[in-house]
């Protein structure tokens, strides 16, 4: 960080591209939390989700926003858009990710939705994926000419160093500002928030492909009782019937295993015991329902 001593700074960081970019992954390493999901499926983020970095003169708080839909035009769809205009009017620096020697009609599509009078950076992820180095160099120089951006910054988003990195450059455009969250924060969303978040990514991650969208999951209950124990009723919605034995498997013991995986993360973020019960119901059509969208908690 290049401050003068004694001033701090802080401000808010937009986080735009393509699904399976990179950017839930780059938002766990700048945060060092796991506050995203990360996975090899697209389209897993449908929440605006903030992590914060607390450096010695910098806070940086990072908005996750979620990929643009264009295949399938239907309630979620036009939600998330929406979702991505308001975050973008309101921060001030945007990164935007592209994969490495790929610039895709998706990618000229979250180019369009840039902001002039903002910062812009474009990362360039997934850099350790390119064998033959020295074709970058004409991919960063086509990539310069497409928008004015502030700063190009090959990088991968699984290294630590690159993100340190990134931080030394994007803190530049952060305003003198007093940090917004304690010290220690790492995210403004609730706990029920994150229960919620860390279930779906277990049921995404061992399901396989049979569910790649139509799951969405609720926290029906969430209770801490005086000893710290957190009680936790969740119910996975399916669009589907047929997803329903998928996610149970035979005799419950899938779905056994995701509460089992996602109880154990919750207990370690939380440094609680953790009392974790899901249910596996079917919500024919919730993917075009924009009333009971927004009843989820999508935006
Ligand atoms: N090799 C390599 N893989 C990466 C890198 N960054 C991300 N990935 C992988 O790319 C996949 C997608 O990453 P995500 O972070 O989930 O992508 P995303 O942009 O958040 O995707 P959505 O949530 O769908 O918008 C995952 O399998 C990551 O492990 C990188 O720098 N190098």
């Amino acid at each position: 960080m290049t401050s003068p001593a004694g001033i701090r700074r802080a401000g808010y960081i937009a986080v735009v591209g393509r699904p399976n970019v990179g950017k839930s992954t780059l938002i766990n390493t700048l945060v060092g939390a796991k506050v995203s999901i990360v996975s090899s499926k697209p389209q897993t983020t449908r929440h605006r989700v903030l992590g914060v970095r607390t450096e010695v003169d910098a806070q940086f708080v990072f908005v996750d926003t979620p990929g643009f839909q264009t295949k399938h035009r239907n309630a979620l769809n036009q939600s998330m858009n929406r979702v991505v205009t308001q975050v973008l009017a309101e921060v001030d620096a945007v990164l935007f990710l592209i994969e490495s020697l790929k610039f895709t009609p998706a990618d000229e599509r979250v180019l369009k939705l840039l902001p002039t009078g903002t910062p812009v950076v474009l990362v360039v992820n997934k850099v350790d994926q390119v064998a033959d180095k020295p074709r970058l160099l004409p991919f960063l120089q086509a990539a310069a000419g497409r928008f004015p951006f502030a700063e190009i910054v090959p990088l991968s988003a699984l290294d630590g160093k690159d993100g340190d990195r990134l931080l030394g450059i994007v803190g530049k455009y952060l305003p003198e500002s007093e940090p917004f969250f304690e010290e220690d924060a790492i995210t403004d969303r609730s706990e029920r928030f994150l229960a919620a978040e860390i279930l779906r990514e277990k049921v995404f991650r061992l399901t396989g492909d049979e569910i790649p969208y139509g799951v969405a999951v609720e926290i029906e209950q969430y209770e801490t009782e005086p000893s710290g124990l957190r009680r936790i009723h969740a119910v996975i919605w399916v669009d589907r019937d047929a997803h329903k034995p998928i996610l149970l498997g035979k005799g419950g013991e899938h779905l056994k295993r995701i509460s089992t995986e996602a109880r154990q993360d919750m207990e370690k973020l939380f440094d609680a015991k953790v009392f974790l019960q899901c249910w596996v119901k079917v919500k024919s059509g919730w993917t075009d329902n924009a009333a009971l969208l927004k009843s989820l908690g999508h935006e």
